[in-house]
């Protein structure tokens, strides 16, 4: 993997989230630099899902900051997030019944105007996952489950993102498919690519990883590089056996 650069492509600080009367995080910093992979880990319910929806502009932070490229996108709109450079593959993937696999991935496109650039990204999508150029004209909601993630990760991908986030990258796939799409977001890190991947299995987290933060209700628990975190013997005890 590549060494990540210094300068902080995402910066959290202080944020405070949550759904009307329930608040769901508590202060949360977070850091991910250009170029890296970072994970966020922790059990059901922790918040992961919840960070990601308040970074991509679903929710409005309620206090705190989030810096993005340099400027400030906390409670910008989903549609200004993704044009500062976020793209969110949600957790259960999301694609659109009746719309081929090729239509989807071309709607992670829908704010770019440059032909030219979507065709050649179009072609890395499909170099990354080769199966999604085979079924292209098929609706992309009869994709096997594995399948649908790639397309989802590849309709991400279509955005151009600086910074991709994946919600629950191997939720409900087998152990064959997920290290399938493990490799294919190497090879799209080694491409430059920074991610930052929620992940509730915790091995899989930290082997894709360079850093991790562990999240335990809606605050960071443990944060650091995924190689020290899972030689930890508290780590491993804690999450890595369940
Ligand atoms: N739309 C919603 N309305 C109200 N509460 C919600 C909503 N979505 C999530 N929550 C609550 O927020 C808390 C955090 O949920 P979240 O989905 O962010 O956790 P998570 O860490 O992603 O968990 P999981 O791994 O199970 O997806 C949970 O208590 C959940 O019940």
């Amino acid at each position: 993997m590549p060494e990540p650069r210094l300068d902080p492509l995402l910066e959290l600080a202080g944020v405070t989230s949550g759904y009307g009367q329930i608040q769901v995080l508590w202060g949360m910093d977070l850091a991910v630099h250009s170029g890296e992979v970072v994970a966020l880990v922790g059990s059901n319910g922790a918040g992961k899902s919840t960070l990601l929806r308040t970074i991509s502009g679903q929710l409005a932070p309620r206090e705190g900051t989030i810096r993005f490229d340099g400027r400030a996108i906390g409670g910008a709109k989903p549609d200004a997030v993704l044009t500062a450079g976020i793209a969110h593959v949600p957790e259960g993937r999301r694609l659109f019944r009746g719309l081929t696999v090729r239509d989807n991935l071309l709607l992670g496109a829908y704010l770019r105007t440059d032909k030219d650039d979507i065709a050649r990204d179009l072609a890395w999508v499909f170099e990354l996952f080769p199966i999604l150029a085979e079924r292209q004209r098929q609706d992309a909601t009869t994709l096997s489950g594995g399948e649908q993630q790639m397309c989802a990760v590849g309709r991400g991908i279509m955005s151009r993102p600086k910074l991709l986030m994946i919600d629950e990258l191997s939720l409900g796939l087998s152990p064959r498919m997920v290290e399938h799409l493990g490799e294919a977001l190497i090879q799209l890190n080694k491409a430059g690519q920074t991610i930052l991947l929620v992940e509730q299995d915790v091995m899989t987290a930290f082997e894709l990883s360079h850093r991790a933060y562990i999240m335990e209700n809606g605050r960071v628990t443990r944060a650091g590089a995924s190689t020290e975190l899972m030689a930890d013997p508290t780590v491993s005890e804690a999450y890595l056996s369940i």
